[in-house]
């Protein structure tokens, strides 16, 4: 039943915002990991696999955080230290005008390795319908520091084979799926769909893409996302053949979910001593 005010409350390792229509939201401390968002009336958003393994594993599903590389292209462990953090800690939230926590992972000795500073993570239920993710990376070394990152977010469909998505027709994109060419680097072709199915593996960095693209969900349901300040967006889906690959992902469950990452990852972020970089996106039911 829908409470009659909005709330924030940390309860097991998790903090949950809701708002007083009912719509709520869960983020794990461990990662700030957004676990699940469930807009009013109920139905859940996140795909997160029924085989997820516990810390120090990420979740299978939900929102990762990549940071400060994304995937393999760094120095560092697969999208880096934040999605596995156990040191992200609550520094600020609020009820009004919306549901909203920061969530905070300080550098120390062993982050400073990979990134010279402090990362911030907004989350916030910013109307009955839609959910808003805002991340600040700050460095606080004396040189100037690059990363790439992605929100990772898994949405949960019925059947990924119906999804398309729209406003990609015209974008750049590198083919992840398929062997690297002879320069070492995933070849690169022009999308030319206007809604883009995923057939088979698809895994794909969209260079440059629109602020706003549109998942389909094959039923009436739309999901606008809504991107400021992420340049590029990755889709994934690890498709029927190499499922059995990934030990954490339920039998079957490929088919129940679609990645659409707003990432920056093809011009990685040069940040200046002292600078801070943010980024943001918001889920909209359409
Ligand atoms: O298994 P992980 O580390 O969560 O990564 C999942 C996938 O993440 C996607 O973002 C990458 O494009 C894929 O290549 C990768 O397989």
């Amino acid at each position: 039943m829908a409470s009659a005010t909005s709330s924030v409350i940390v309860d097991s390792g998790a903090v949950v915002l809701r708002r007083a229509s009912g719509a709520t939201c869960e983020v794990t401390l461990f990662g700030a990991h957004v676990r699940s968002w469930k807009p009013t009336g109920g139905a859940e958003q996140l795909f997160v696999s029924s085989a997820s393994q516990p810390p120090p594993k990420a979740l299978r599903g939900g929102v990762p955080i990549c940071f400060p590389q994304f995937a393999d292209r760094g120095p560092g462990g697969k999208h880096g230290f934040a999605r596995t953090s156990s040191k992200w800690a609550v520094l600020a939230s609020a009820t009004e005008p919306s549901p909203t926590v920061t969530l905070e992972l300080r550098a120390d000795d062993e982050t400073r390795v990979s990134w010279p500073g402090r990362l911030l993570y907004h989350v916030t239920l910013s109307s009955d319908t839609a959910l808003s993710l805002a991340m600040q990376v700050v460095n606080e070394g004396e040189e100037p520091a690059e990363f790439t990152t992605a929100l990772h977010t898994y949405f949960k469909v019925d059947d990924v084979t119906a999804v398309r998505i729209e406003g990609l027709a015209g974008v750049a994109y590198e083919d992840c799926a398929v062997p690297k060419g002879a320069d070492g680097k995933p070849p690169r072709t022009v999308e030319e769909a206007e809604h883009v199915a995923l057939v088979g593996e698809v895994d794909r960095v969209y260079v440059g893409t629109p602020a706003q693209l549109m998942l389909h969900d094959g039923s009436t349901r739309r999901i606008a996302i809504n991107a400021m300040g992420f340049k590029d967006t990755v889709l994934w889906n690890i498709g029927a053949d190499k499922a059995t690959s990934l030990a954490d992902l339920g039998a079957g469950e490929w088919q129940q979910y679609v990645c659409i990452e707003s990432a920056l990852i093809d011009k990685p972020v040069k940040l200046e001593p002292h600078m801070s970089w943010t980024a943001g996106v918001s889920y909209a039911l359409a």
